[in-house]
């Protein structure tokens, strides 16, 4: 059987903050293949989020390549890279950052506003019906007229589940999505974050402290943590 195509590829990847003494990330390869699901985790400051940042454009390396679909980031400007990630990308943050003053379905179909690419492969003008079906699938019909500051954080969770997956980008992304959540319900979040993803023949790159959740994934990435006595020892 073919390989599945490649959808995150991380060559020599190095990154540096500016003012600090170490590397923050040194990595010679990563990568994530269509359909996988990937748990990555490691300790507080090894730079997982800063790995986000590089694998969705905001920051990039000084050092290496980070393709997504095959595309080298380094190689579009920074409102190429905006786009790039608006029609290829889904994220679900840690705080969910869902817009309070808007409904339920109107934050799911925000990112059919900022990508014309999500948007037709959200139906176009029927996106309503996908953002829809999403909800039922998410046990948030009722509420899809709502605003979100009137849920629980667990249905905002999911609206934030929702609204990263309509239009179906290539890859999920989700930023310790489970930390407001008790750890009953983590699992179930999991599991309705896969059978959804799934759905929309979408991969996940899930990142978290609880390495707990690592037995659902089908493989998990571990960042070690910085020495920064040892690295700059290396360079004395
Ligand atoms: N904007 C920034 N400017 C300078 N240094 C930063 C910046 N963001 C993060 N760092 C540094 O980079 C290192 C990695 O931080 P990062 O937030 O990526 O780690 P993390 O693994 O996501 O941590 P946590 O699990 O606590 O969220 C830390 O030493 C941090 O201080």
């Amino acid at each position: 059987m073919e390989a599945p195509p490649v959808l995150i590829e991380l060559a020599n990847l190095q990154f540096t903050w500016r003012g600090a003494t170490a590397p923050t990330l040194d990595i010679p390869e990563f990568s994530l293949a269509k359909g996988e699901h990937l748990f990555l985790h490691g300790p507080s400051g090894s730079g997982k989020s800063t790995l986000l940042s590089l694998l969705t454009g905001i920051h990039l390396p000084q050092a290496g390549s980070v393709k997504i679909l095959g595309q080298d980031l380094s190689q579009l400007s920074g409102p190429a890279r905006d786009k790039f990630r608006a029609d290829h990308l889904g994220y679900v943050f840690q705080q969910f950052n869902l817009l309070n003053y808007l409904s339920v379905l109107d934050n799911v179909l925000l990112p059919c506003q900022f990508s014309s690419q999500r948007r037709a492969r959200a139906g176009g003008d029927q996106a309503k019906e996908q953002a829809m079906h999403l909800l039922t699938r998410l046990d948030l019909a009722n509420y899809a007229q709502q605003a979100v500051c009137k849920l629980s954080v667990g249905q905002q969770q999911r609206v934030a589940l929702a609204r990263a997956l309509i239009g179906a980008p290539e890859i999920l992304i989700a930023d310790e999505p489970t930390s407001a959540l008790d750890a009953e319900r983590r699992g179930a979040f999991i599991e309705l974050l896969f059978e959804c993803a799934q759905e929309h023949n979408t991969a996940v790159l899930m990142v978290s402290h609880d390495p707990q959740l690592a037995a659902a994934f089908d493989r998990s990435v571990s960042l070690p943590a910085i020495n920064h006595a040892a690295r700059v020892t290396d360079y004395v």
